[in-house]
């Protein structure tokens, strides 16, 4: 069952249409062209060309169906409305199908920073640029794959690899730090704090130390794992499931490194 959510999404009509409000269409519109400039020189050169292919419209929030047909054509993927976070059947499901779950509520003015759960510009803005790119776009789909008949608990262990690639992954490049992962990419605050905070931990990709990394969704992450270009996704991609699974069972037997965080108080 998906968790309780405090946001309240809109449904879309019969034509996959959204009404998004006046007030709603300008949070968008703060949103994009704050982060448009935010990103300069930070995102990486696949995430702006995908930027570029989505032409994202910066005066409202965009239909699904306008996203759907650029991915579509450049990698057959789509939008998929679901109401906010969905649960982990229907997340990896959703996926191994190529199709990309959007939550369709968007933040409010207080949290326009950062918020603890993705909304529709998270999922837009942070992810959709680079489902137009082939390694990027085949290694989410091969992630939905690894978790289709996968254990709960191993799907607790596959989500820190999403988690350190597709949601908060940075490059290395030879140009210095880049970002690739949309959770950043979709915060002002945190495009800012992931390369420029001095405390924060950068550690080169690891398949096992990411499954063994415990990580919490509603703060700015302690730690980042690198890579070295968005390309080398294929090489995670490139894994069996057996050796993911694999990895799985020897990162549960080494335990979980100690968190980096304070315990989240109780809810
Ligand atoms: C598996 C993944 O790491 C994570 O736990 C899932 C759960 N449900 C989700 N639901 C939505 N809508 N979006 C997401 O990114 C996720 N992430
Ligand atoms: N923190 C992201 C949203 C997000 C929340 C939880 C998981 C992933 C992404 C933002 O502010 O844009
Ligand atoms: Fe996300």
């Amino acid at each position: 069952m998906a968790k309780a959510t405090k946001y309240v999404s809109k449904t879309p009509d019969e034509k996959g249409v959204i009404n998004w409000t006046e007030k709603e269409n300008n949070i968008w519109q703060t949103l994009i062209t704050r982060q448009l400039s935010c990103i300069e020189g930070k995102a990486c050169d696949e995430y702006m060309l995908g930027l570029t292919k989505l032409n994202l419209p910066q005066d409202r929030v965009p239909q699904l169906d306008e996203i759907s047909d650029v991915l579509m054509a450049e990698t057959g993927w789509q939008c998929y409305p679901v109401p906010a976070l969905i649960g982990f059947g229907e997340f990896f499901r959703l996926l191994s199908e190529k199709k990309f779950p959007v939550a369709t509520f968007i933040r409010t003015e207080e949290e326009l920073d950062y918020l603890q759960e993705p909304d529709i510009f998270h999922e837009i803005f942070g992810h959709c640029p680079l489902l137009t790119n082939k390694s990027f776009a085949d290694y989410t789909q091969a992630y939905g794959k690894m978790g289709l008949n996968a254990t709960h608990e191993q799907r607790v262990f596959l989500a820190r690899l999403y988690w350190f690639t597709i949601e908060f992954g940075l490059l290395d490049t030879p140009n210095g730090l880049r970002l690739y992962g949309g959770g950043i990419l979709s915060s002002p605050g945190e495009t800012e704090y992931a390369l420029n905070n001095q405390s924060v931990e950068r550690k080169t990709f690891e398949i096992l130390d990411v499954l063994r990394t415990p990580y919490r969704i509603d703060i700015m992450q302690p730690i980042y794992y690198m890579i070295p270009e968005v390309a080398y996704l294929d090489e995670i991609r490139k894994f069996e499931v057996e050796e993911i699974m694999a990895f799985v069972e020897k990162a549960k037997e080494l335990g979980l490194h100690a968190p980096l965080y304070p315990a989240k108080e109780a809810s």
